[in-house]
């Protein structure tokens, strides 16, 4: 028999909206400042510039009740270092659903905009899919992903939307939008050689080391989406944000945090045989994972 103390009364509200389904409303949608800043602190590793810009800039929009234009933010760096898992975290802490929110969305190069012959349809569509979004909540988020392979010109069809509060009666103001690419990441990687070459600490680096290059190279990168873009000539870009490539000590992190989500006890020797078994660069000093964080999660399984 349970005791007294532990007999819970169903809450109205929960048992309501549960029972309707998520919908645009601040039962399912309430930005958790304190909860967002933890993630960034204990499951980001190694990305103090981004995670400081992006607690400030996600903080500083969604606290405003009348911002004046979406939130843009364009994420840069090699592969495997946090991109995807960044925008996760941010919508882990705006949406009770997280990432799988019906207010998540997310478009993929290879996906969503697979062939060049394609760009005008593509372009219609895109506004299309953006503009119902919006419809259905003013608080969603848009995340680009593979951005540097999507088909040049594409991405400026939603320039309107980004640009402007209001279009054709749909209020665009409140919605975040997320692009992430590898643009940028030889740069990035070699100022971060460089530093560690010279002996400088990692946590120097500061985002006025990356801004003076990563915004000429996004535009002017051939293979790039927002080559020649307009979204870049009329600076609607909030924020550019480097992602560093990741070092032994930040895999280990990623092996330890797989182990402890997949219930397992995390175990410092196994994290140390994942990460060692992975490619390291420069050829000769190896500091950087080749592929960052993105194996580890699997290889933990090989060792136990
Ligand atoms: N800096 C990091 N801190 C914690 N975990 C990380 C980090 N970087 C990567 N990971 C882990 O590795 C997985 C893959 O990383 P993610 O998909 O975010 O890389 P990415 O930078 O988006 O790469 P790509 O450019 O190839 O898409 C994540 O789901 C996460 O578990």
């Amino acid at each position: 028999v349970e005791p007294f103390s532990s007999f819970k009364i169903p809450n109205f509200t929960e048992t309501w909206n549960s029972f309707w389904g998520e919908s645009c409303n601040s039962y399912w949608i309430s930005f958790n400042q304190t909860g967002l800043k933890a993630d960034l602190e204990n499951k980001l590793f190694g990305q103090h510039i981004a995670s400081d810009i992006i607690f400030k800039s996600v903080s500083g929009f969604m606290n405003d009740d009348n911002p004046k234009k979406p939130l843009v933010l364009s994420l840069h760096g090699p592969t495997g270092t946090g991109k995807n898992f960044v925008s996760q975290l941010i919508a882990d802490n705006i949406y009770k659903k997280g990432y799988h929110s019906k207010f998540v969305h997310v478009f993929s190069a290879t996906l969503h905009f697979p062939h060049r012959s394609e760009i005008v349809t593509y372009k219609s569509q895109l506004q299309e899919w953006i503009k119902n979004g919006v419809t259905n909540c003013e608080r969603s988020v848009f995340i680009f992903d593979e951005m540097n392979q999507i088909p040049p010109g594409v991405i400026d069809s939603i320039k309107p939307y980004l640009d402007y509060g209001k279009v054709e009666g749909v209020f665009f103001q409140k919605s975040i939008i997320i692009f992430l690419s590898n643009t940028g990441a030889d740069q990035i990687t070699k100022t971060a050689v460089d530093f560690w070459k010279n002996g400088k600490d990692r946590e120097e680096m500061m985002l006025k080391d990356f801004e003076s290059f990563i915004s000429p190279i996004v535009f002017n990168s051939d293979q790039s989406s927002f080559s020649k873009s307009t979204l870049i000539d009329s600076c609607l870009l909030d924020v550019f944000i480097p992602f560093l490539p990741l070092e032994y000590k930040h895999v280990v992190q990623c092996a330890m945090a797989a182990m402890r989500d997949k219930g397992r006890q995390p175990d410092e020797n196994v994290a140390d045989r994942a990460a060692r078994s992975l490619v390291y660069y420069p050829k000769l000093e190896k500091v950087f994972a080749v592929s960052g964080c993105k194996t580890v999660a699997n290889r933990v399984h090989l060792y136990r």
